[in-house]
């Protein structure tokens, strides 16, 4: 067996696959030939690529090997390893086979340790396989708190932790603003995974470290083994894919790496800050990738969401919040989990500084500064005007008697917004109105809250207010 009747053979091989499947499956090959000729060993990375070569390629390697070598056909053996470590490691001994694909310039060069760490991300350094996981065991199902605004998103991803690399379910893509419990939906499905099949390989990492590992395995020519790592996770977890923006290259990469796992039935979970059509500068192609799954968005939580994930906080931190003081905080930290959690925190560092328990007084002057601010920014008056313009009507129109609905429902969603977004009383607010009763807001306030649950344009409305006046 000469390493050119290898090299024959890859080259048919190469006209016969689509090149996908021969870079993936057959390039990483590594041959060495038994002293006597009659043991052909081809060396495969892992596991994983060995069972996948035996399944589908082996049989063909036979044949094509069958057809280029007269006489009798050396006995073809498949294994984990390389071909360097088979080699004789004496100075008179023959050089391993070295395929072109690996090095078309020269030998095989068998990555150093050091070389394969810094292709592969943290997740694979040092460690048994299943401890190999670089996923945050706190962001789990049962931690995470569910409401109207991502509902969707955590049954999709609960089905994907039941059924991974189901069709229909892969990719996986959360997207939604910051802070609103992407990347902790997504550590709940690999937590899940590895909970329900501990040797499941769970990768997590951020775009940017996939653009970074690729850059560093490029510099030190371990590109193949970077790929190879990718391609044998069970679970691609990457978040923030928005990072890829721009970054030509890295997209070319994550195209195959993503088509490979695809194709393999290994299950990928991405998250974005937008749908994905949305980002600039993210290629066609891969935009439609992401789209073959299933799109999940997640929105910023509504009150009760917000009240229910405070008092789950508070709850593992041993902490007593009273619900009137989850309101409080709820009412005032609208925009994202994040926050939320930084309010909370703050809050419990307070009480644990004074010990003292926790009530509005003391909830107002551990967030004294957040309370200003959001004052300054919210008045009544900058509402009015906000409603005005959104509905297309006159400031004064809001402020006068008239009661025709096409001023009416936007009076009474403006004073449903002073109520959720400032502290002004019922009757300050009324006043504001152009005098009126604090029962007609009180009332304005129930009528919105309903026509919100029962009429989605009004919600839509009501939420597009609430972003604008907020962020
Ligand atoms: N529904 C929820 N229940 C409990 N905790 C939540 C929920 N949503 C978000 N969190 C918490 O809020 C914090 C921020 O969430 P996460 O990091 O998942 O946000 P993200 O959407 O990935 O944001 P970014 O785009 O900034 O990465 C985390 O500590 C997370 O545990």
């Amino acid at each position: 067996m000469s390493e050119e009747l290898w090299q024959r053979c890859l080259t048919r091989l190469e006209d016969e696959l689509p090149s996908q499947q021969y870079n993936m499956w057959i390039r990483p090959l590594q041959v060495a030939a038994s002293a006597d000729g009659a043991e052909l060993t081809l060396f495969a990375p892992n596991r994983f690529v060995v069972d996948w070569v035996r399944d589908k390629y082996l049989e063909r390697i036979g044949e094509v090997l069958g057809e280029m070598q007269a006489g009798s056909l050396p006995h073809l053996r498949l294994e984990v390893g390389s071909s360097r470590a088979a080699a004789v490691p004496a100075a008179s001994a023959p050089q391993p086979v070295s395929t072109p694909a690996a090095s078309p310039a020269g030998p095989i060069r068998t990555p150093e340790p050091a070389e394969v760490r810094s292709a592969a991300p943290q997740a694979e350094v040092g460690g048994a396989r299943k401890h190999r996981s670089n996923l945050n065991t706190g962001f789990t199902f049962a931690t995470f708190v569910e409401g109207k605004s991502n509902r969707m998103a955590a049954a999709a991803a609960q089905q994907v932790a039941e059924n991974p690399a189901s069709h229909g379910y892969n990719p996986l893509l959360l997207y939604g603003g910051v802070g609103l419990g992407k990347t902790h939906l997504m550590h709940a499905v690999g937590n899940e995974l590895i909970r329900r099949n501990p040797n499941a390989k769970v990768v997590y990492l951020h775009s940017e470290r996939f653009v970074a590992d690729m850059i560093s395995a490029l510099r030190n020519k371990t590109i193949n083994e970077f790929k190879r790592f990718y391609r044998s996770v069970d679970a691609l977890l990457i978040d923030d894919i928005q990072f890829f923006a721009g970054k030509e290259q890295s997209q070319e990469e994550f195209f195959h790496t993503f088509n490979a796992l695809l194709e393999n039935g290994q299950q990928i979970i991405l998250t974005c800050d937008k749908f994905p059509k949305e980002v600039d500068g993210l290629e066609e192609r891969l935009k439609s990738r992401f789209g073959w799954g299933l799109s999940q968005p997640m929105e910023p939580p509504e009150l009760e969401t917000r009240v229910a994930i405070l008092k789950k906080k508070a709850e593992e931190a041993k902490v007593d919040l009273p619900n009137d003081a989850a309101f409080f905080i709820a009412q005032r930290i609208r925009s994202n989990v994040r926050e939320l959690e930084g309010a909370l925190r703050r809050v419990i560092a307070h009480v644990r500084f004074t010990g003292a328990q926790i009530d509005i007084g003391l909830i107002k002057e551990a967030l004294k500064d957040l309370i200003a601010l959001q004052a300054r920014q919210i008045s009544i008056d900058n509402i009015q005007r906000v409603v005005a313009e959104y509905y297309k009507i006159k400031i004064n129109d809001l402020l006068s008697p008239r009661r025709t609905r096409s001023v009416a429902r936007p009076r009474q969603v403006a004073m449903a917004l002073s109520k959720e977004l400032t502290s002004h009383s019922l009757p300050e607010i009324g006043e504001n109105f152009g005098g009126r009763d604090h029962t007609t807001v009180l009332h304005a306030c129930r009528k919105v809250l309903e026509l919100r649950e029962s009429n989605p344009e009004i919600e839509e409305d009501y939420q597009n207010l609430l972003r604008t006046l907020t962020s």
